[in-house]
């Protein structure tokens, strides 16, 4: 039986996520997957690090309070949070990277996947920063380290939409796609709808665990932006940069804008897009659509996101589900770990 010694990195919602997940789906994994997990650290920049190579109880993780130096309170944790040792050092076969997706330049996350890459060890991260900005050069860094970065939660959460489209949808041509792929922007815009202000409807993401440390990056479209170009490298051959992407978010719509879109039938969507032209070019943008309610994309609401990939074998495809939640994201990781496994297992 394969056991994954795994590093946590970051352990906000997503990783503590992840650990719940352990400590609740452990035992089933092993018959389910052929797989267990054991966590061997955790690194926080908020609450310290900790490491144990027999392994932690995901479930005394789980209840850490959420207080400036907590894993000092545990045997053996300390306040300050040694991000190297825990990767380089604990034993661990995999890391899981989820700290704050800088939209800048990807940092710090993108080196904390160059250590773990470098030293022989498996990636799995929902961070968008590293994938949207340095995909090429990490995806290398594997290569050459002969073991895997993966990505799935980057985009649309634990909803599989990346190894869909790259392994089932491989072979029909992918021309372009659009998509919500923001689930903050669209539960502001659905709960607008429902009669909250644009600030209250913000904070709701944000108890939610669906916002981004800041949310103006969910609300301005920087976050959409990520993900189109993380899409469009991955599924249309695309070298695009996060600057030949034209953005703009929601945070100009109105109580007014939303109550006559209702009115007229229709809904205001955040919408990310991407497509190939017969030349091959790739144009990419982010933009606030006012949508008729017969298009395919204008029922769905809450955190829920959508995306239609346009193919020349098949036309339209559409896949739905959840774009944001701790939860659904964790999950993502567990996908990754499978995808691992299917490869590097046994
Ligand atoms: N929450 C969601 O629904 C989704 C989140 N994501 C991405 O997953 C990642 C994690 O998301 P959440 O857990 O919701 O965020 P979060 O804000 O709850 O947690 C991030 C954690 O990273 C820690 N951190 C920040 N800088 C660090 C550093 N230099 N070293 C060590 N730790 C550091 C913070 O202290 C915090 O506890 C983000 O990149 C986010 O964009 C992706 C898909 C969905
Ligand atoms: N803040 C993001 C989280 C997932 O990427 C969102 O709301 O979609």
């Amino acid at each position: 039986m394969t056991e994954y010694k795994i590093a946590l990195v970051g352990f906000g919602g997503v990783n503590r996520g992840f650990a719940q997940l352990v400590a609740d789906h452990n035992a089933e994994w092993k018959v389910a997957l052929g797989f267990s997990v054991r966590i061997v650290g955790v690194t926080d920049l908020f609450l310290g690090s900790i490491v144990d190579k027999d392994g932690l109880d995901a479930k005394q993780l789980v209840a850490l309070p959420t207080e400036k130096g907590a894993f000092a309170q545990l045997p053996g944790g300390n306040a300050e949070a040694f991000n190297e040792t825990v990767i380089k050092h604990s034993g661990a076969d995999i890391i899981a990277e989820a700290t704050f997706t800088n939209p800048v330049d990807g940092e710090p996350a993108t080196t904390f996947c160059r250590w773990a890459l470098e030293s022989g060890i498996h990636v799995v991260t929902t961070n968008k920063g590293p994938v949207a900005l340095h995909g090429a050069e990490l995806k290398a860094l594997a290569r050459r380290n002969n073991v895997a970065f993966e990505y799935e939660g980057a985009v649309m959460s634990g909803t599989p939409v990346i190894r869909l489209a790259r392994q089932a949808l491989a072979g029909s041509n992918i021309l372009g796609f659009e998509g919500i792929l923001n689930g903050t922007s669209n539960y502001v815009l659905t709960q607008m709808k429902n009669g909250l202000t644009f600030n209250e409807a913000v904070t709701q993401a944000q108890q939610l665990g669906y916002a981004e440390a800041d949310p103006s990056a969910d609300v301005e479209g920087f976050d959409v932006r990520l993900k189109v170009v993380i899409l469009a490298n991955e599924l249309l051959d695309a070298r695009l940069n996060v600057s030949d992407v034209t953005c703009s978010g929601i945070s100009n719509i109105t109580a007014q804008d939303i109550a006559q879109a209702t009115a007229d039938g229709a809904s205001w969507k955040l919408i990310g897009c991407a497509e190939r032209d017969v030349q091959g070019s790739v144009r990419a943008s982010v933009e606030a659509r006012l949508l008729p309610g017969t298009h395919p994309l204008a029922g769905i609401g809450g955190a829920i996101n959508a995306v239609s990939f346009h193919s020349e074998l098949l036309g339209a495809v559409t896949v739905s589900g959840p774009g944001a939640g701790r939860i659904e994201t964790a999950f993502a990781l567990l996908s990754d770990i499978v995808a691992i496994h299917t490869v590097y297992g046994k």
